[in-house]
């Protein structure tokens, strides 16, 4: 089984690849400076692979770029080109607050374009209430909740902005619309697009950075979010590999 990761920029491919670096006692004698000498490959225009294999299942780190636009793009140009079953988009995201605390992984149940749509008087109208298309996809039930669990994240709905929330206004808008949400980031809904249009099963998984709120950027945790985000990736590669062969003929 192959999989796509899509992160947006290299520190997140970095992080996602260090997690599925196999742990010395658990996979062989790799050492354990191995996070900095997996295969790096580059396609397109600018587009880099950082490549991990694992047992049952090799690991393509796509770095996409920031945004659904950029994400879609990266995602779909990837798909085209190898044959995969099972996409991920990862990386950091705003925490909603009290739910998603700094540092901490949330994993979507539902991974929604929260801006993609119409302002109205009465209103934001989605594009599936505006009759065009959906605005959510739907991770498969039982990965979201096996990712959850194993790496101690949310389950939650993810939402996918084209603008970063930096105000309580807005942080209170988007939260009444989507009560549950767990986080916000910019990729997810575009990475899910592409996926959808190639017919595979699409997960997200996002670490904690800031908090959907006013903006401080003082207070980002970056570096703690990668460090979240390369554990998460650490227990999550065997839970995908395990997924994987159980439903590796389900989506061709
Ligand atoms: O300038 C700001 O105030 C600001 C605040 C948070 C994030 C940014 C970014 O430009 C990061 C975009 C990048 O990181 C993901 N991300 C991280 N936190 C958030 C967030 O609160 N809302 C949306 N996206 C976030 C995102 O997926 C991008 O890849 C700037």
């Amino acid at each position: 089984m192959r999989a796509l990761v899509v992160t947006a920029v290299a520190a997140e491919a970095d992080s996602v690849t260090t997690g599925l670096t196999p742990h010395p006692d658990t996979f062989g004698p790799e050492p354990r400076t191995l996070p900095l000498g997996y295969p790096r490959t580059k396609f397109g225009e600018g587009y880099l692979i950082n490549r991990r294999d694992l047992p049952g299942i090799a690991f393509d780190v796509l770095v996409g770029g920031v945004g659904p636009a950029a994400a879609a793009a990266g995602t779909a140009t990837a798909l085209a080109l190898a044959d995969y079953s099972l996409v991920v988009s990862a990386g950091i995201g705003g925490g909603f607050a009290p739910a998603a605390p700094l540092g901490s992984l949330v994993v979507a149940d539902a991974i929604v374009a929260a801006d993609l749509g119409a302002e109205t008087p009465d209103g934001f109208l989605d594009v599936t209430e505006l009759g065009f298309g959906h605005s959510v996809h739907l991770p498969p039930a039982e990965l979201a909740a096996r990712a959850a669990e194993a790496t101690g994240a949310l389950l939650a709905p993810v939402l996918t902005v084209s603008t970063v929330t930096g105000t309580a206004a807005r942080a209170a808008a988007l939260a009444a619309r989507h009560p549950m949400a767990g986080a916000e980031a910019m990729e997810g809904f575009g990475v899910a697009e592409a996926a959808a249009a190639h017919g595979l099963p699409v997960l997200e998984i996002r670490a904690v950075s800031n908090v959907v709120g006013p903006r401080d950027r003082a207070a980002w945790r970056i570096g703690d979010a990668l460090t979240a985000l390369a554990d998460g990736f650490r227990v999550l590669g065997p839970v995908l590999a395990n997924w994987g062969e159980r439903h590796e003929h389900d989506h061709r």
